[in-house]
């Protein structure tokens, strides 16, 4: 039987919650992350609620998942460490440096993801890459900056388009960059940060996965960066 792409989703959500298990006391506050597979992450963490304190939102969507599943959310500020933060990706390398921001909580992602200690990367295999790009990369960017940044975008080879209709929970734009190769995910992820106007972008290289849980036709590879 193939497993589809929400079945693998489902494995790599369970194999997280499986994953953090050791973490699950009454003390500890866990960081969530935003999209489909951390949607179904949080399913199974709402279920263990009565394990741990509390949980802290890498967006808005995610804050109302939680209580919707009476977890107590926190907010960042409230918490000085977190043993876990567990969030999908759009690509994973074989490093663990990751794109993200497809949802477009690229921003509260990485600020969560920096207060934690350990990263794990939900994704099913299709999101494994060699190299980081076939998925266009987001940026956050404040309203006022959208012409400068996109002409810096084309300046590195790449092509952007404004996220249409969209803003994110920090009154932003995203621009997504597309056709561009890259090689040097750690370079990359600090120039795009030095370019006026830009709150984030979607290289989680700085910020990468310590742990991924890949789910596969195979089962799920869990792989240490
Ligand atoms: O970075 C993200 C949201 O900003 C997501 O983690 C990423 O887009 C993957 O989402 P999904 O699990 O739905 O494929």
């Amino acid at each position: 039987m193939t497993l589809d792409a929400n079945a693998l989703k489902q494995a790599a959500a369970q194999a997280a919650i499986d994953y953090i298990e050791p973490w699950l006391k009454p003390d500890a506050v866990i960081g969530v992350g935003t999209g489909s597979t951390a949607d179904l992450f949080i399913d199974l963490l709402c279920a263990k609620r009565d394990r741990f304190k509390a949980a802290v939102a890498s967006s808005e969507r995610t804050a109302k998942r939680l209580r919707d599943g009476l977890v107590r959310v926190l907010e960042l500020n409230e918490v000085t460490s977190m043993p876990v933060y567990v969030d999908g990706a759009d690509e994973i390398n074989p490093q663990g440096e990751m794109i993200k921001g497809g949802g477009g909580a690229l921003t509260r992602e990485k600020i969560v993801a920096s207060v934690s200690e350990r990263f794990v990367c939900i994704v099913d295999a299709s999101k494994q890459v060699e190299v980081l790009g076939r998925f266009p990369l987001p940026i956050e960017v404040i309203p006022m900056a959208q012409e400068a940044v996109l002409r810096k975008c084309r300046l590195l080879g790449g092509e952007p388009a404004v996220r249409e209709g969209f803003v994110t929970d920090n009154g932003n734009i995203i621009v997504d960059i597309s056709g561009l190769s890259i090689h040097n995910a750690v370079g990359l992820e600090t120039e795009i940060n030095q370019w006026p106007g830009v709150v984030t972008n979607g290289l989680f290289a700085l910020e990468k996965a310590d742990v991924a849980l890949v789910a596969g036709q195979g089962g799920v590879t869990l792989v240490e960066h």
